[in-house]
C-alpha cells in the first residue's frame, strides 16, 4: 500500500512534468510567446529538474521519502495552480519552477523507499515497474488534460492537475510511511558536503551516472526536441502521424520495463552488458537510419524509435548501482547525483545539435528550409560522440566497481 500510494504520487508527477509539452499551441495564444520563449519553459523546468537531483539526494538521506514526496506534491499542487492563473511569460515560468522543483522530489524517494519495504531481488523489479507506472502519467497529459484544455480551456485543464498533485498529497500523507528500517541519516553528523563526496567516490556511482547518461540522453534528445522536427521535416511524415509514433515511448517501456527488471533481478552481474547492448541497439539504429538513401520507410523509423525507446527502462539500471554500491545512509544522493546523467547528457546534446543545423544553414547563404535531411544527418551523428564518450567511462568504472567487489 505504500509503495502503491508513492507511486500514485509518481504518476501525477510525470502527468505534471509532460503537461505543458501537449498545451504548447494554447501556451503560444495565452501568453503571446514566441517558440523560443515556449522552448525556454522546457528548458527551464529541465534545468531545475537536474539541478535540483543532488540537493533533493541529500536532502532525501536525512529527512526521509515520506517528506520529501509530501513537499513534491505541495510545490506541484502550487505551480500548477498558479500556472492555471497565469496570463504572462514570467508568472508562466514561476508556475513551472515550481513543477519542476516538486517533480524532481518524487522520484528518487519512490527509489528509496524500496529497500525500506522490500528485499532481495524484488528490488530491481520493483526499480523497474516505478519507471514503467509512471509513464501512465503521459497518458493523463496526452488524453484527459488535453480534451479538457481543447474543450474548456487552460485555467480548468491546469487546474485539474493542481487537484491531481493535491490528491496525491493526501494520499502520501494518509498512506505513505518511511518504514520500521528508517533509521535517519547514519551517520548523522555527516556534513553533506561529505556526504556527496562519499557518494561519488564509490565507483559504482560513477558507473550508475555513465550508464544514465549514455542509455537515457538519446531518448531524452528525441522525446523533448529534435524527434519530432526529424521525422516531420527531415523524414517528411505528416505531423499527426509524428505524435502518435511518440506513444511508442509508452508502449515500449510499459513492455521492456518489467522484462529487464527481471533480466536485472536474475542475472545481477550482467547489468551493465544489458544496458551496453541497447545503447549499441539504439547506435546501430541511428547509423543505418542516418546512411539511408532518401527517406527512410516507416518500419525502419518504427524500429529506431523502439530501440530509442528501450533506453528509458535501461537507464533505470543505473539506479540499481546507486542502491547497491552504496551503503543505505547515501543511497538517496547517489540515486540523485546518478538521475542527472541522461539530463545533462541530453541538454549538451540538444544544444550542439541546434548549434551545427544552425553553422550549416548558415554556410548555405541562410536561404532554403533550416531543417532538412542532409542537415539532419549531420547534425544528429554528434550523438555517436556523446556515446562513445558515455560508453568509455561507463567500461572505466566498470572496471573500478569489479575490482572493488574483488
Ligand atoms: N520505463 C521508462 C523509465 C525512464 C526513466 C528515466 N530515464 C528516468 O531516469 N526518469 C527519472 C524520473 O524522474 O522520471
Amino acid at each position: 500500500m505504500v509503495y502503491g500510494f508513492a507511486v500514485l504520487a509518481y504518476i501525477s508527477a510525470i502527468a505534471q512534468r509532460t503537461s505543458f509539452g501537449v498545451a504548447g499551441l494554447e501556451a503560444t495564444e495565452r501568453f503571446n510567446a514566441s517558440a523560443q520563449i515556449l522552448a525556454t519553459f522546457s528548458v527551464v523546468q529541465l534545468v531545475v529538474y537536474a539541478g535540483a537531483q543532488v540537493p533533493v539526494g541529500l536532502a532525501l538521506d536525512k529527512l526521509g521519502p515520506k517528506i520529501l514526496i509530501t513537499t513534491g506534491a505541495v510545490l506541484m499542487t502550487l505551480g500548477q495552480a498558479f500556472l492555471a492563473i497565469s496570463t504572462n511569460v514570467p508568472m508562466g515560468l514561476v508556475g513551472r519552477v515550481m513543477v519542476g522543483m516538486g517533480d524532481a522530489m518524487v522520484f528518487v524517494s519512490v527509489l528509496k523507499l524500496l529497500p525500506l519495504w522490500f528485499s532481495g531481488s524484488r528490488i530491481p523489479i520493483l526499480t523497474q515497474l516505478t519507471g514503467t507506472f509512471g509513464q501512465l502519467g503521459q497518458l493523463i497529459s496526452i488524453f484527459p488534460f488535453h480534451m479538457m484544455l481543447i474543450g474548456i480551456g487552460w485555467t480548468p485543464a491546469f487546474s485539474m492537475l493542481s487537484a491531481l498533485a493535491f490528491a496525491t498529497l493526501v494520499t502520501t500523507v494518509a498512506f505513505v510511511r518511511n518504514g520500521p528500517r528508517w533509521t535517519g541519516a547514519q551517520p548523522p553528523a555527516a556534513h553533506q558536503g561529505s556526504r556527496l563526496a562519499a557518494a561519488i567516490k564509490q565507483p559504482g556511482t560513477r558507473l550508475g551516472f555513465w550508464t544514465h547518461f549514455t542509455t537515457a540522453f538519446m531518448a531524452n534528445v528525441f522525446m523533448m526536441s529534435w524527434g519530432y522536427p526529424f521525422l516531420v521535416q527531415g523524414q517528411g511524415i505528416d505531423s499527426a502521424t509524428a505524435s502518435s509514433l511518440m506513444t511508442v515511448f509508452v508502449v515500449v517501456a510499459v513492455l521492456v520495463g518489467p522484462l529487464l527488471g527481471a533480466l536485472t533481478s536474475r542475472y545481477p552481474q550482467r547489468r551493465s552488458t544489458f544496458a551496453l547492448a541497447i545503447i549499441a541497439w539504439i547506435l546501430v539504429m541511428w547509423i543505418i537510419v542516418l546512411l539511408w538513401p532518401g527517406h527512410s520507410p516507416m518500419w525502419l523509423l518504427i524500429v529506431l524509435m523502439i530501440a530509442i525507446a528501450a533506453g528509458g527502462p535501461a537507464s533505470v539500471i543505473s539506479f540499481d548501482f546507486a542502491r547497491t554500491f552504496n551503503p543505505p545512509h547515501l543511497m538517496g544522493t547517489a540515486t540523485g547525483v546518478v538521475n542527472t546523467g541522461g539530463f545533462i547528457g541530453a541538454f549538451v546534446t540538444i544544444y550542439v545539435i541546434g548549434f551545427i543545423m544552425d553553422l550549416q544553414y548558415k554556410a548555405g547563404g541562410s536561404t532554403g528550409e533550416l531543417y532538412n535531411l542532409p542537415a539532419f544527418r549531420i547534425a544528429l551523428s554528434f550523438q555517436f560522440l556523446m556515446a562513445a564518450l558515455g560508453v568509455t567511462f561507463m567500461l572505466i568504472e566498470r572496471g573500478k566497481a569489479r575490482r572493488q567487489q574483488r
